[in-house]
Parts: structure tokens; C-alpha cells; sequence
């Protein structure tokens, strides 16, 4: 599938006081397909506000290229730029400003005008996009409805909690019926039950309106709850990418490790497991990393059933990353070694990552 946003050789370089130059984005390129929850995560200074910032140009970049297939109406020549690969780079203050129409931002403080109340907030894109009256308040009441804030209406910023706020700021951010929203910190300043449900509500909008999202943050637990596909920035670069589950349960780079271990797995030890640690008695222990699919082949009865094998299940994990469930499982097999060289084949025909341990 051709991509929905691809990022070429994308350069961001401050000038500093002192006279030196800072990459804060450096080289970087990314495709992001149409409906996928893209995740950038890095430590702070990593250049993933910037590289955000870059995408609805906020940020001018210094180099490279933002391509991409939103339907942006040229509304001067009355006619659509249609689907097709276009460098957001290239366009002029008109075009952009339609192309911001349909990619909206949320932050991590919200950014609400604190002198209008709940339903002029959410109406302000509508008025600046040139909306009928009687069409901005249809549409304020179905967007209020969307992010379960009926209620709130005519309540002013300060008469919130941060999660209402963002709820807010989601409703403006989709004002205009967006095919991108930009998510920076959304939930950083959120305690995390109210990060919980700001979350659920990306997720709902992505599936329910298809918007493909783009949100940094600097919490693994963020990328595993909602993302599909993820990327992790360390000084301007992306130095990992790819689908979520994947650098959940193969991260590559020492920085990935260490974010994957910080989170918390439903982890569950045996007594077996620490018995056996002590003594190994000549048995194959094996670890395995399978996903949804491949817990409901219950593949450890079919190993038993086929090689006549006894197998101990020693220990492991299993977690939710996005709506797939991955697992970690340490198991032992009494087998002799030709056994062990055919089961471990029939793993990988099977398509279950095992490594001796
Ligand atoms: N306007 C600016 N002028 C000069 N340097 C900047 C500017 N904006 C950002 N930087 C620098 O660029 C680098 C990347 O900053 P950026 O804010 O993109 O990182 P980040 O990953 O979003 O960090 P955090 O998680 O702390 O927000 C940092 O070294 C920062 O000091």
C-alpha cells in the first residue's frame, strides 16, 4: 500500500545564540499508512516536538520532504487537489491553510481560550473555516456528544479537569472533519486513569472516522496501549521503527530495551521455574514469543500430541499491545537432541520465535 505520509530526509537545524547549529531532526524519513496509530517516542531533546511541529509546518524544515494523500480543495480555483502524493512543502499560505483544516493538533496543555466557554472553543475553527451559524452549533452538539461532553457545554476551561480540557481540545482538533490528527504529549500532564480514557477516545475516533493519528510521547505504556506501529528517536534520528508488537517483543536497539523494560508485564513465576533454574538436567528450555493468533493454536498440547514430549511451562508473560495480545512463555521439554532440532523446526514452520535459553 502506498503510503498515507511519507517523510523524506527530513532536516530541522536551529541556529544557536552561541553561534553553533543543532540537528534537532536529522534525516529523517517515515511512512505512516491511512488508519494507523503511529507512536514517536524518545527520551527529552530527542526532536519529536520538532519533528511534529515539522508535519503541519508549525516548524519550517531546513531540508526533505512531507508528502502527503489528503484531500486538500484548492477553494480559489474551486476544485480538489485529489488524492495524490502532494509536498506539503510546496504549498502556499492558501493551500496550507486548507491542508491544516484537515490535520488537526491536540497538546499536552491543551492550548483552550480560557475567555470562551466549552462550546466556543470548539466553534472557533468552524468560524475562522467560514461555517453557517446554524451549521457550527449541529455540529458542536455532535462533536460534544463524540468526546461524551454534553453536559459541559457552556462550562469555561477553569471550570474543568485536565481530562475535560483535552476532550475539548479533541472535539476542536476534529472540528473540521480532519483526515490526520497530531497528538503531542496529549496525556503527559494526566493522571492515569484520565490518561486511560483520553487514550480509549483516540482509539474510538481512529476506528470510528478512520483518522490515522500521529502522537509523540515519551511513554512506552502510551505506545503499547494504542499504537499499531511505532518509532523511537534518539538525538534528531530514528533509530527503530516498525510495528509495535514487533519492537515490544524484538526491540533492537539498547534504547528500545530499556523502554520495554520499563513497563510492567502481568508477570507470573512458577515454583517450577525457580527449581529448574538450579538444575537443568540436560532438557530443552526454550523461550517463545507468540502473539493472538498463535495463543489460540494452544501449539504446547500440539507439541506434546506430535513428539510423545513432556513439557513444563516454567513461566511468562502475556500483554496487551494495542488490541493484540503477545506472550513470552519459558517452557522445559524432556527430549533427546534430535527431538529438540525437530521441534524447534516445526516452531519456526509454525512461525513462533523460540531461542534456547
Ligand atoms: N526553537 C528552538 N531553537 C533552538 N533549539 C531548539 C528549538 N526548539 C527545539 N530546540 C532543540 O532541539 C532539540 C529537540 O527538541 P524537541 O523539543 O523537539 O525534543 P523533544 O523530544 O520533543 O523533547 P521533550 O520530550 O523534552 O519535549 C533540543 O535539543 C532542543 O533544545
Amino acid at each position: 500500500m502506498d503510503g498515507f505520509i511519507k517523510i523524506r530526509n527530513l532536516v530541522k537545524e536551529y541556529k544557536l545564540n552561541n553561534g553553533q547549529e543543532l540537528l534537532a531532526v536529522n534525516d529523517v524519513s517515515l511512512d505512516i499508512e491511512q488508519g494507523d496509530i503511529y507512536g514517536i517516542m524518545g527520551l527529552s531533546g530527542a526532536g519529536k516536538s520538532t519533528l511534529i511541529r515539522l508535519l503541519n509546518r508549525l516548524e519550517e524544515p531546513t531540508s526533505g520532504e512531507i508528502l502527503v494523500r489528503h484531500e486538500v480543495i484548492d477553494k480559489k480555483k474551486k476544485k480538489s487537489l485529489g488524492y495524490e502524493n502532494k509536498n506539503i512543502l510546496k504549498f502556499n499560505t492558501r493551500l496550507l491553510r486548507e491542508y491544516r483544516k484537515k490535520t488537526g493538533m491536540i497538546f499536552q496543555h491543551f492550548n483552550l481560550l480560557n475567555s470562551k466557554n466549552v462550546a466556543d472553543n470548539i466553534a472557533f475553527p468552524l468560524q475562522i473555516s467560514g461555517w453557517k451559524k446554524r451549521d457550527i452549533k449541529k455540529r458542536v452538539d455532535e462533536l460534544l456528544e463524540i468526546v461524551g461532553l454534553s453536559d459541559k457545554k457552556l462550562n469555561y476551561p477553569e471550570q474543568l479537569s485536565g481530562g475535560q480540557k483535552q476532550r475539548v481540545a479533541i472535539a476542536r482538533a476534529l472540528a473540521n472533519n480532519p483526515q490526520l490528527l497530531l497528538s503531542d504529549e496529549a496525556t503527559s500532564a494526566l493522571d492515569p486513569r484520565t490518561t486511560n480514557s483520553i487514550l480509549e477516545l483516540l482509539k474510538d475516533i481512529n476506528k470510528k472516522f478512520g483518522i490515522t493519528i500521529i502522537l509523540i510521547t515519551h511513554q512506552m505504556e502510551v505506545i503499547k496501549k494504542i499504537c499499531n506501529k511505532a518509532a523511537i528517536m534518539s538525538d534528531g534520528q530514528i533509530i527503530e521503527k516498525g510495528e509495535t508488537k514487533e519492537i515490544f517483543l524484538n526491540p533492537k536497539t539498547e534504547l528500545a530495551k530499556e523502554f520495554v523494560q520499563n513497563i510492567s508485564h502481568e508477570e507470573f513465576r512458577t515454583e517450577e521455574e525457580i527449581k529448574s533454574r538450579e538444575e537443568n538436567n540436560g532438557k530443552l528450555r526454550l523461550s517463545l514469543k507468540y502473539n493472538e493468533e498463535q495463543v489460540n493454536e494452544s501449539y504446547i498440547t500440539k507439541i506434546i500430541r506430535k513428539y510423545d514430549v513432556e513439557v513444563n511451562i516454567l513461566g511468562g508473560f502475556v500483554d496487551k499491545v494495542g488490541d493484540i495480545i503477545v506472550g513470552n512463555l519459558l517452557i522445559e521439554i524432556s527430549a533427546n537432541e534430535e527431538k529438540a532440532k525437530d521441534i524447534i523446526e516445526w516452531l519456526k514452520e509454525n512461525k513462533i520465535d523460540s531461542e534456547v535459553v
